[in-house]
């Protein structure tokens, strides 16, 4: 998966690379990037690395067009043993020795070092301060960067690039701080000024072709769609991760940066890709995983088999041949390995025993890694603008050397007709020349400079946009501003109102109807119209209310216009003469009817005249009048045409006398011709109109040119005074919102606890399985659709929340409900976990009745197997006792004397073996007994275990639902 946001210009591009001479650079690669060296128990790496880390870390490396020698930012960061690991009573094997250094604990010989260890105490926050924030300001001004979370399985990858709500990843902190860096491109984005942009490609890199692209306006505009990417995340789980990260994900953030305001001497476009780069973890063959998993294991560890390989060789150094094809992975990471832009690698491990040769590997591979060189430079891009200026200045230098050779050429001829005589005259008059020519020069160049600035403004207004001039608040400033455009598709998560407006503006709907003159297509005009019912209505009510109220208004705020509004509300409000004119063209059948209608109607006229300039004004009146006489033109033009028309008509109908049609068009191409003579007529007089109330304003200006400041300053304000209060508005709306969601949230939980409390209740019940899932069924997918309707509203307010006056008590307020609803979760999850746990002990408690019964039943058969033998035994004796008897009483009769004894023997063999019976039966009667508990046991451990996988589906489901919550709130 990934992302790029990528900006469109149409513009002549060429990639700038900046000079290399790094002797007069101010990146210093030991200052950023120290070197590392592994000791392995012979070198000491940890020292020349721990002497040279830098608290620079935290400061930008400056930035220029020059090219130095930097390293691969490899830091390593440890996480805190797992309670698995715990309970497993595993040890530490390797830990972080001081800031530097990684040592094995049991040979504490072995150690690395590297630009910077982390602790498993050390916060996110940290990692991103030391191993990314340079990236991401390098990025913003034209590097490209790329930093990558590089580890085994469960070492905390995910943990480090995304992390959750409490611990914000490297991800989303890195589009914050973009986003923070460039906040005025909110603004430019939101009212987007019509530059026709276009995707460029050239040679910067390699790129997924197709991929998905996005425009972002916002972080939580781009956190939204990092979330939703994450969500086509392949996860798996196995014996190590619950939740593994089955696939690589890539972020990239395309920027496209250049200095905001006039002052800027140099107009460069800096553009930069900043790759964010969350991998699935390397899997041992330890890995319990078996059928699919194994195969997604092994293509994982197959592509970071190839990054090794493809690192190693490139810091070989003699290889000629760097594998990048042999894995996607590689392939996407051509342009950043091969040392195009800054890297940071941050390398996770566990200290945990049972992973220390996976820990030693990664770090071996963060060793390798640390000594590719790299040589970032800016990425700069020239527009027209630029080139002209850079070509004016080349004249001017070389007129200047011009100059000064015919002046060193004259100089010597006259020395040579004069002799020496004459010399200081001589000089004097040519220094007198050189200052006039000089002055001259400048003049040329002066206006010059402004013709092409009048062209621009000219074909901006033709041809382009609403545009309106920059506010003064934005030119204070030079800061990188981001340029776009916005396609069809871009828009189209947009709120409606505003993609109208936006698609007015780049349809030229308002203006664009300068462009053809004579052929307006009445037919898709009117489909346009139709197809845009919301907001274009809407605009154009507004701008007739404007219009109408526009003398009183712009009496009040003569610049008004001139500033860039930041939300629709106020862009409609403020609109310029410029969109006046072209939103009534936009009603009328032809633009240039519409022109002279409206000036016949005085409308023009009535705004003009009646405006208090500013030297800005004065400018556009200017341009306006230009306007004016094109369109005059164009109207004589037509005239002509009319004319020759009527001529040809006329020796038609001199030919064909009794020929009714023609007749009538000849009525009606004299009509128009009239028509038209009456518009060029009124058109004059409203340019004389204008001339005449320009002067004025002129004069006036000159006059008072601090009251005009004053006035501007005042509308300055007022615009502000407007933006504020349409913000407060939109913050209202929001509130209202997440007021609504926090109830929703709160119900949520509510329907939570009941579910859980019912769950609880049916535990005992046979029937619970069935039952507790389909509840739960629906718990899942109702919270599936409440997160849906929340990230629906989410996206709609995302444009408001990106404005800088955000109410941030509000959202405080807001954020604290929130958490509490999500602590609740939490507890509730807290509570399942115990839950399960408790079901867990007593399945295991279960299993030891089970066994302790099955033993005692073993025994009792043992027993009783013994009983039967006996009495097998006992019955035998006394059968052949029996037999004895009889025969001796056949036999010999003085054996009669004993018969009083033997038959007592009998009666108590008898009873014995009747006694013995009894106990058989009453043994049997036991084991039958204790073979129903043992069925009745084995069929409540069944129970219980299905009871558990149950309370497992439940956990992980509230879990999920619980991430993405976070993720919610995080976004918010
Ligand atoms: N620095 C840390 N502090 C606290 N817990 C952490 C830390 N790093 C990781 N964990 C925890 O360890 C577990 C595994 O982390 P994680 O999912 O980020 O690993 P991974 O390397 O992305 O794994 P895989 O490659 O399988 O996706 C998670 O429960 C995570 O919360």
């Amino acid at each position: 998966m990934a992302y790029r946001a990528v900006p469109r210009q149409k513009r002549l591009v060429t990639t700038a690379k900046g000079g290399n001479s790094p002797s007069s650079s101010t990146t210093s690669s030991s200052r950023l990037v120290p070197e590392v060296a592994s000791v392995d128990g012979q070198s000491s790496p940890a020292s020349s690395s721990a002497k040279s880390k830098p608290h620079s870390y935290l400061e930008s490396p400056a930035l220029d067009t020059e090219v130095a020698k930097e390293n691969v930012t490899v830091t390593v960061r440890f996480r805190p043993l797992s309670p698995r690991e715990i309970r497993q009573g595993e040890e530490i094997a390797w830990y972080a020795d001081g800031d530097t250094v990684v040592r094995s604990e049991n040979n504490p010989s072995v150690a690395y070092a590297y630009d910077r260890v982390f602790g498993p105490t050390t916060t996110t926050r940290l990692v991103y301060d030391v191993a990314a924030q340079h990236i991401v300001s390098g990025a913003m001004e034209g590097v490209n960067g790329t930093i990558f979370a590089y580890g085994v399985t469960s070492s905390g990858k995910t943990h480090t690039m995304h992390g959750d709500q409490r611990s914000p990843g490297i991800i989303p902190l890195a589009v914050k701080d973009a986003f923070s860096i460039i906040q005025e491109v909110v603004n430019d984005l939101l009212n987007p000024a019509g530059q026709n942009l276009r995707i460029r490609e050239d040679l910067q890199g390699t790129f997924v072709e197709g991929i998905k692209e996005e425009v972002v306006l916002s972080p939580a505009h781009a956190l939204s769609l990092i979330a939703a990417g994450e969500e086509h995340r392949h996860v798996g789980s196995t014996n190590f991760n619950l939740l593994s990260s089955r696939s690589h994900t890539i972020f990239t953030l395309t920027i496209e940066s250049s200095p905001c305001g006039e002052c800027s001497e140099d107009e460069a476009v800096n553009l930069s890709q900043l790759n964010l780069i969350d991998l699935a973890g390397s899997e041992s063959s330890r890995a319990e995983t078996t059928g699919l998993r194994r195969k997604e294991g092994a293509y994982i560890n197959k592509s970071l088999l190839t990054l090794g390989t493809v690192i190693s060789k490139l810091t070989e150094g003699r290889a000629s041949h760097i594998p990048y094809r042999d894995s996607k992975l590689t392939r996407l990471l051509q342009s950043s390995l091969s040392g195009q832009g800054r890297v940071s690698l941050i390398c996770t491990v566990t200290p945990s025993s049972s992973n220390a040769e996976e820990t030693h590997n990664t770090l071996k591979f963060a060793h390798r890694a640390k000594c590719i060189e790299i040589l970032a430079s800016q990425n700069k891009i020239i527009d027209e603008k630029s080139l002209i200026k850079k070509y004016q200045v080349e004249i001017r230098c070389l007129k200047e050397e011009l100059e000064q050779l015919k002046k060193g050429m004259f100089s010597v001829n006259a020395l040579k007709d004069n002799g020496g005589d004459d010399i200081v005259l001589l000089k004097q008059k040519l220094e007198d020349g050189h200052v006039k020519m000089q002055s001259r020069l400048e003049q040329e160049e002066e206006a010059k400079a402004a013709l092409l600035g009048r062209i621009q403004r000219l074909t901006k207004l033709i041809l382009v946009s609403t545009k309106t001039a920059h506010s003064p608040r934005f030119h204070q400033r030079p800061v990188p501003r981001r340029r776009h455009s916005f396609g069809e598709e871009e828009l189209s998560y947009l709120p409606f109102r505003r993609r109208d407006m936006i698609l007015d503006h780049e349809n030229g709907d308002f203006f664009g109807s300068f462009e053809g003159y004579g052929e307006t297509d009445y037919s898709s005009k009117e489909e346009k119209k139709n197809r845009k019912p919301g907001l274009l209505n809407w605009f154009k009510l507004k701008k007739r209310d404007s219009a109408i109220t526009s003398s009183e208004g712009d009496k009040s705020s003569g610049t008004k216009s001139l500033t860039t509004p930041s939300t629709p509300q106020a862009d409609c409000a403020n609109l310029p003469s410029e969109s006046r004119i072209s939103n009534s063209l936009l009603s009328e059948s032809s633009p240039v009817n519409a022109l002279a209608e409206a000036s016949l109607n005085g409308d023009l006229a009535s705004e003009n005249v009646s405006l208090q300039e500013t030297p800005l004004d004065s400018t556009k009146t200017m341009d306006h009048i230009d306007l004016l006489r094109e369109q005059l033109k164009i109207l004589s033009g037509e005239v002509a045409l009319s004319s020759s028309v009527l001529k040809r008509l006329s020796d038609e109908a001199a030919n064909n006398p009794r020929k009714e049609q023609i007749q009538v068009e000849m009525r009606k191409v004299g009509d128009e011709i009239k028509a038209k003579n009456q518009q060029m007529f009124a058109l004059e007089k409203h340019i004389a109109v204008i001339l005449s109330a320009h002067k004025n304003n002129h004069e006036k200006l000159d006059i008072s040119p601090s009251y005009a400041a004053l006035v501007e300053q005042l509308n300055e304000k007022t615009f502000e005074l407007e933006v504020k209060t349409a913000d407060n508005r939109v913050i209202q709306d929001q509130l209202q919102q997440k007021i609504g969601e926090c109830e929703e949230l709160q119900e949520t939980v509510t329907s939570l606890k009941q579910q859980l409390s019912e769950v609880l209740d049916r535990r005992t019940s046979s029937s619970i399985n069935s039952a507790q899932y389909s509840i739960d069924e629906m718990s899942y997918h109702e919270l599936q659709g409440r997160k849906e309707s929340l990230q629906s509203r989410e996206r709609n307010s995302e444009l408001q929340q990106a404005h800088p006056d955000y109410d941030i008590e509000n959202l405080k307020q807001k954020i604290s409900q929130l958490t509490e609803a999500k602590n609740g979760l939490e507890a509730q999850n807290q509570k399942l976990a115990e839950e399960s746990q408790y079901a867990k002990g007593l399945a295991s408690a279960a299993g030891v009745e089970l066994k302790a019964l099955s033993e005692e039943v073993t025994k009792l058969m043992n027993h009783n197997e013994r009983l039967s033998n006996e009495l097998a035994q006992l019955k035998n004796s006394s059968n052949r006792r029996v037999t004895n008897g009889q025969k001796v009483n056949r036999g010999n009769s003085h054996i009669k004397r004993h018969e009083p004894n033997n038959k007592r023997d009998y009666t108590l063999n008898y009873e014995r073996e009747l006694a013995l019976e009894a106990a058989l039966m009453e043994k049997e009667q036991r084991e039958t007994e204790l073979q129903k508990k043992v069925e009745e046991s084995k069929q409540k451990e069944a129970f219980l275990e299905n009871e558990l996988a149950n309370m497992w589906v439940l956990v992980a489901k509230l879990k999920k639902s619980q991430v993405s919550k976070m993720d919610d709130l995080e976004e918010k």
